[in-house]
């Protein structure tokens, strides 16, 4: 199995608006890619292909060796939505999102078996919501919600990580947390890709970014050549909301 995502030549589009044109992008195991882009660059969108919600015009795209479906399927691949897409409707405590990470590795009973409890109550002390686990998620402040669905990814152990936005409205003690986990993540083998639009905490968090402009992956490089100023610039004109 090949570890890891791709996505080559993709191109989504929204009824008349093209998200993504020709979109290309590799991140290997073990590895942190950090993808940024002005609003509307398509971060969302390539996120959402990479997990099959949205089903490419052209171009291929191939999550831990397979079709985006298969990697869902298969539990192969863990989400971090976006707080808004989270805000509404979620009656679940803290403890049972993170046991959704679970469900992928459950036995024909469909019960959580101590083996699942254990990594439920590992990942809750990870994030530090081990006090919080009873609180239902809509109860949550914004930050330790962000926490409790890094949790769940973390209860998954899952080969690829996708989260979008997870700093967002983040404090600097939660954002220190997460971003430690996923470093754990990738050491441990694990391909991660973080849209986000934290540009200064990009050099701590990720091996390598990816800037969205033009519709397409403009550049992929280090952090540190992906922050030159004369790079951000290429954004301007090219990649802005449309
Ligand atoms: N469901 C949709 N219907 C129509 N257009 C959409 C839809 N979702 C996204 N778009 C458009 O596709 C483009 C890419 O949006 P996307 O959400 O991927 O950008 P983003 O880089 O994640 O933005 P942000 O930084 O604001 O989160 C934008 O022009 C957006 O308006």
């Amino acid at each position: 199995m090949t570890a890891g995502i791709a996505l080559t030549d993709v191109t989504v589009r929204y009824g008349d608006v093209v998200a993504l044109e020709r979109a290309t992008l590799a991140v290997g195991a073990g590895r942190v890619c950090g993808l940024v882009g002005t609003n509307g660059s398509g971060k969302s969108t390539l996120l959402k292909a990479l997990l099959g919600l949205v089903r490419p015009d052209g171009g291929t795209v191939t999550v831990a060796g397979g079709s985006p479906q298969a990697a869902r399927r298969r539990a192969l691949v863990a989400y971090v939505p976006q707080a808004e897409q989270v805000d509404v409707a979620f009656p679940l405590d803290v403890r049972g999102v993170v046991e959704q990470g679970r469900y992928g590795h459950l036995g024909p009973t469909r019960r959580l078996r101590p083996a699942d409890r254990d990594a439920v109550e590992q990942a809750l002390a990870r994030v530090g919501l081990t006090d919080l686990a009873h609180r239902t998620v809509v109860a949550l402040s914004g930050g330790q919600r962000k926490r409790a669905f890094v949790a769940r990814a973390l209860a998954q152990e899952a080969s690829v990580l996708l989260l979008d936005e997870p700093f967002a409205g983040v404090d600097r003690p939660s954002q220190d947390t997460i971003s430690g986990v996923l470093r754990e993540l990738a050491d441990g083998g694990a391909c991660v890709v973080v849209a986000t639009h934290d540009l200064a905490g990009l050099p701590e968090l990720a091996d390598e970014a990816a800037l969205l402009a033009g519709r397409r992956v403009l550049v992929h490089d280090t952090p540190a050549v992906v922050l030159r100023p004369e790079t951000l610039a290429l954004t301007f004109g090219l990649g802005g909301e449309r």
